[in-house]
């Protein structure tokens, strides 16, 4: 097929990638009663590496909490699958999806007698934003629609459902000629992006909103954090970010598994900063494509080869 892969893992077999199959009775279909993560595999300095796969993996199960998802699989089960499945397509970088749901026995909201199915897709995934987005930055529009608060939804658990609230945002942000969108939350303050979590840069500080501000948790903030604090920058990482700040920040970029280090050049038609990606983004981005292609030793343990 078009991303020449072939295999899926699904329920502990490898199956071809056209019999990856469900059936539309599927609880998770009807529901969204389903969880996934976003990982990705670089083709580093010294072989394929999952970056920070102990963390995603944590971030799985613990998606599941809320749900009574209870993953039938163990860690070391996934981690093979996982491996096993990338070196069977011949790929040295690739992104990775798991995901699990409840699947098919009756449908009615309670789930307790559904199943939980487990699948592990892996392809190749470019730049998530556009190739010149990396470089030049892209243009975003703040949404109309808000991200639902952590109170109704937990917004720590990556779950299926509730990611139409970042179509709705990403479909206005693109039906409007934009790239991307930002979403407040329910209190008119910055959360994120659809798929993104969001960095503000002001006087040399960086800034990014905090769990209390109804974002996910994302593994590739935590590394930027990491990463910028031990370039010695202050980071902020549990800031209340007003919309009207975003206008006037020194620079702004987007952070996630897929986005990478993605510089945001304008919001709403006002140009940020110079209008293109910014020093501090700049030094924070080349930084984080160094570490993730290894060519710094740095933060080995956030790689576990194939
Ligand atoms: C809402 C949201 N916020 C922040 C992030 C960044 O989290 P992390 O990947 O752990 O740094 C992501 C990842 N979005 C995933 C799914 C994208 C998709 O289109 O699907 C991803 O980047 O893999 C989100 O979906």
């Amino acid at each position: 097929d078009e991303m020449d892969v072939d295999t899926i893992w699904q329920d502990g077999e490898f199956v071809d990638w056209e019999d990856a199959q469900v059936h539309v009775l599927t609880h998770g279909l009807h529901y969204g009663t389903g969880i996934f993560e976003g990982v990705r595999c670089y083709d580093t300095e010294n072989g394929p590496a999952i970056f920070r796969w102990e963390e995603h993996l944590d971030r799985f199960y613990q998606s599941g909490k809320p749900y009574d998802i209870d993953i039938p699989f163990s860690r070391e089960e996934l981690t093979e699958a996982t491996k096993e499945l990338i070196r069977r397509q011949d790929l040295e970088s690739c992104y990775i999806r798991p995901v699990a749901f409840y699947g098919y026995e009756e449908l009615g909201l309670n789930p307790s007698n559904c199943p939980v199915e487990v699948a592990i897709a892996v392809w190749p995934w470019g730049a998530y934003l556009g190739e010149e987005a990396l470089e030049e930055g892209v243009d975003v529009s703040i949404s109309s629609w808000r991200k639902y608060g952590s109170d109704q939804i937990p917004t720590n658990a990556k779950t299926t459902g509730p990611y139409v609230n970042s179509v709705l945002a990403n479909l206005e942000a693109t039906g409007n000629g934009y790239t991307e969108a930002i979403v407040l939350n329910g209190e008119g303050n910055v959360a994120e992006g659809p798929g993104e979590n969001i960095f503000l840069v002001r006087d040399g500080e960086l800034y990014t909103t905090g769990l209390a501000e109804s974002i996910l948790d994302g593994i590739t903030r935590q590394s930027l954090i990491t990463i910028a604090e031990d370039l010695g920058y202050t980071v902020h990482d549990d800031a209340t970010i007003s919309r009207g700040e975003l206008y006037t920040a020194d620079e702004l970029f987007f952070t996630g598994t897929a986005a990478e280090v993605t510089p945001i050049r304008s919001v709403d038609d006002n140009e940020i900063g110079s209008g293109t990606k910014g020093p501090v983004t700049d030094e924070l981005q080349t930084k984080f494509f160094e570490v993730i292609e290894r060519r710094t030793d740095e933060y080995e343990a956030w790689f576990d080869y194939l």
